[in-house]
Parts: structure tokens; C-alpha cells; sequence
């Protein structure tokens, strides 16, 4: 049997790298100047003994594994993905597709008391599961916020954590699910006239199965602030320092990978890196991903402190716009578009002033 070995797609290169790994638990302007760092080299890090409790962990896995187990008629109940809800291979709404289903969440409260009634036969158990992770985890952003701010001088600490604590933030909490690929073989097709399994695990040559690699969520950046992301111990992510390098993440089921949304990117003025990644789906074992996206309320508006419009950039890289404007942008391309582009200034306007 052909089993999907990590080798890289045609014209890619594999890096092998370790992220950072940054203890919460140290000096904190030693941690505040290592998260600097690794946000300006590489956008993403992981965090150790970060203080969210194991139980907490435990149960929103319980949750969601619980979920995906569920027959496809009883996941479609929770669906269509609008952008909220269920949703299975189809990623957005301008035709991305990858071996992935998942589950998206509004964090405030009300919207997940509503939508677990769809979701789980138990919702109340369900909802105080991913309130109780979600509390936890935007309680971690917010410090890893405060911490990036103090490292980079920035007299108003709360700058960044302030609009993810907002209680108009627009925050989101996606689970996703990567099918090993026997289950994916077992939903095609099993009629005489259709491929064979075998035959199919040799052949099969589109987007899916490249090389061997099925890429489970393509590559893309976040357009939120700080993601926070937390997986089972199966590997899949891999980060893209620069085109057509991707360098394989570990998987840590006792840290969290923090990355650096596009929002970030632009509001320390080019500083920090919002760095493109993308997950493949492993041919034995399902993975499980959950990650919390810390965004603004939709009428904030997008620009850097003054005290980070400095040298060498000394104006502002992009326009003030609001994440309302830059959602609507973002969900009208493709997953693997750059959108943050769209919004810089361009160097003839900046000299004019
Ligand atoms: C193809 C798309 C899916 C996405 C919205 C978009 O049009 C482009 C950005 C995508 C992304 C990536 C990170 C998050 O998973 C996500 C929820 C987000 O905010 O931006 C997804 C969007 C989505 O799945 O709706
Ligand atoms: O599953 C993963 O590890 C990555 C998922 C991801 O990048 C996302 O949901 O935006
Ligand atoms: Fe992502």
C-alpha cells in the first residue's frame, strides 16, 4: 500500500525547524522580549505551561471528537458552514476544498447556547465545554497580547488585548477534523464500476492526494489578530517562511501554537509577521485542531500605535480600514490570496505625505 510519506509537493522544499518554544512561566521581560522575536522572525511560537488547565482541554476534545463521530446526517444539522456552523471539505465560499470538516463558532455566548442544541444531544454540557475553553484560551491571547506590547514599548499594555476582551469581539473558535484516509476511501464510491481503493491510493493525482500529501486546509494566513491553536498529537501543520518552503510543526498536545494574524501584521506596522501555514490530513490517524481566533469588533478601526510607526518605517505601511471592511475583503478571495497587500499604502502616496 502507498501511504502518504511527507514527501514535499513538486517544487517544494521541506525545512526541517523547530519553532520556538516560549515558557509562560519564566521572567516575564525575558518572555515578553523572546515573544518579540519570534513574531518578528517567524510569526508563529509555542507556549509552555501557559496556565490553561488540562481539564479544560480535555473537555472541549471530548466535545468535539464526540461530534465529528457522529453519523454525516446528524453533522449536517449543524451545517451549512455560513460562515458558522458545519461544514465538510468545502472551505469558504469561493470554491476551496480539502480533506477537512469542521466545526465554526461564534465565541459570544448566546450564539453557542443556540448552536449546540444543533450540535450536540447534550447541549448544555456542550456549551459549558466551549465556554469554559474559549474563556480560558482568549484569557491566554489577552496575556500573550499585553506581553507583545511590553515587549515592543508600548505604553498602553492592553493596545492589542483590549479588543479581544471587547464584548463585541468577533472572535471565532474553529475545530477542525482531518479523516485518516482509510475513512475518506470508505465515503467514496465502493460501486464495481468505480476505482478500486488500491488503485486509487497509486493514482489519484488531483488536488487531494499530491505526491502522497493531502492537504487538509491549504495554505493560507489568518486575517485575525492572534491565533491561538491547539492540537491532538497527530503532526500536519507546516509553516511557510517563504515561498515553497514549508517547515513541519511538531505536534504538542500540551502547548499551543500561537501565530500572528494579518491584523497583527498591520497594526505593528509591518513589525511582526503574519506567516502562511497550512494542514495535511495523515493517512493513518485522525487529527483534531482547535483554534481560537482573536479578532476585533467589527467596527474597530485597524492602525498601529504611534509609538510603532517609527524607523524604519516612519508612515503608516497601510490605510486605516475597519475589520469589518477587511472581513468583507477577506471573504470575497480565495483562501490562499495575500489580502493584506490590498491595503498598503503605496510608497508614491506615502512620500506625497
Ligand atoms: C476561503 C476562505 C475561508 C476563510 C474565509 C476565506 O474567504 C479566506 C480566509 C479564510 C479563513 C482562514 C482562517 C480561519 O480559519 C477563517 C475562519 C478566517 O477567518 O479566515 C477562514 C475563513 C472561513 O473558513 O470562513
Ligand atoms: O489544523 C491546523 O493545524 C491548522 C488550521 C488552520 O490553520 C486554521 O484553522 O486556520
Ligand atoms: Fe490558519
Amino acid at each position: 500500500m502507498v501511504v502518504a510519506s511527507p514527501t514535499p509537493i513538486r517544487s517544494e522544499k521541506i525545512r526541517a525547524m523547530e519553532l520556538p518554544i516560549i515558557d509562560l512561566s519564566a521572567e516575564r521581560s525575558e518572555v515578553s522580549k523572546l515573544i518579540v522575536k519570534a513574531c518578528e522572525e517567524y510569526g508563529f511560537f509555542k507556549v509552555i505551561n501557559h496556565g490553561v488547565s488540562e481539564d479544560v482541554i480535555a473537555k472541549m476534545e471530548e466535545e468535539g471528537f464526540e461530534f465529528f463521530a457522529k453519523p454525516t446526517s446528524e453533522k449536517q444539522q449543524a451545517g451549512p458552514a455560513n460562515p458558522c456552523g458545519y461544514g465538510s471539505k468545502n472551505i469558504g465560499f469561493n470554491g476551496d476544498i480539502g480533506e477537512v470538516e469542521y466545526l465554526l463558532l461564534n465565541t459570544d455566548p448566546l450564539s453557542i447556547s443556540q448552536r449546540s442544541k444543533t450540535i450536540s444531544n447534550d447541549p448544555t454540557k456542550f456549551s459549558s465545554a466551549v465556554t469554559g475553553y474559549i474563556e480560558a484560551v482568549r484569557g491566554l491571547a489577552c496575556e500573550i497580547l499585553d506581553l507583545m506590547a511590553e515587549g515592543l514599548w508600548v505604553p498602553d499594555r492592553s493596545v492589542f488585548s483590549r479588543l479581544i476582551r471587547d464584548v463585541d469581539s468577533d472572535s471565532l473558535l474553529r475545530l477542525n477534523h482531518y479523516p485518516p484516509l482509510k475513512d475518506c476511501l470508505k465515503d467514496r464510491d465502493t460501486s464495481p464500476s468505480s476505482m478500486h481503493s488500491h488503485h486509487l491510493l497509486h493514482h489519484h493525482s488531483n488536488s487531494k492526494i499530491n505526491n502522497g500529501n493531502r492537504i487538509g486546509f491549504g495554505e493560507h494566513s489568518d486575517p485575525q489578530i492572534l491565533t491561538v491553536l491547539r492540537s491532538n498529537d497527530v503532526g500536519g501543520l507546516q509553516i511557510s517562511p517563504e515561498d515553497g518552503v514549508w517547515v513541519p510543526v511538531s505536534p504538542d498536545p500540551t502547548a499551543f501554537c500561537v501565530n500572528v494574524g494579518d491584523l497583527l501584521q498591520a497594526m505593528t506596522n509591518g513589525r511582526f509577521v503574519s506567516v502562511k501555514h497550512r494542514a495535511l490530513a495523515n493517512s493513518y490517524k485522525s487529527r483534531m485542531s482547535m483554534a481560537y481566533f482573536g479578532a476585533p469588533p467589527l467596527h474597530a478601526r485597524i492602525t498601529p500605535p504611534p509609538e510603532l510607526v517609527v524607523v524604519p518605517h516612519s508612515c503608516s505601511l497601510y490605510r486605516p480600514f475597519t475589520w469589518a471592511e477587511y472581513k468583507k475583503t477577506a471573504l470575497s478571495l480565495r483562501l490562499g490570496d495575500s489580502r493584506l497587500g490590498l491595503f498598503r499604502v503605496q510608497d508614491d502616496d506615502q512620500i506625497a505625505g
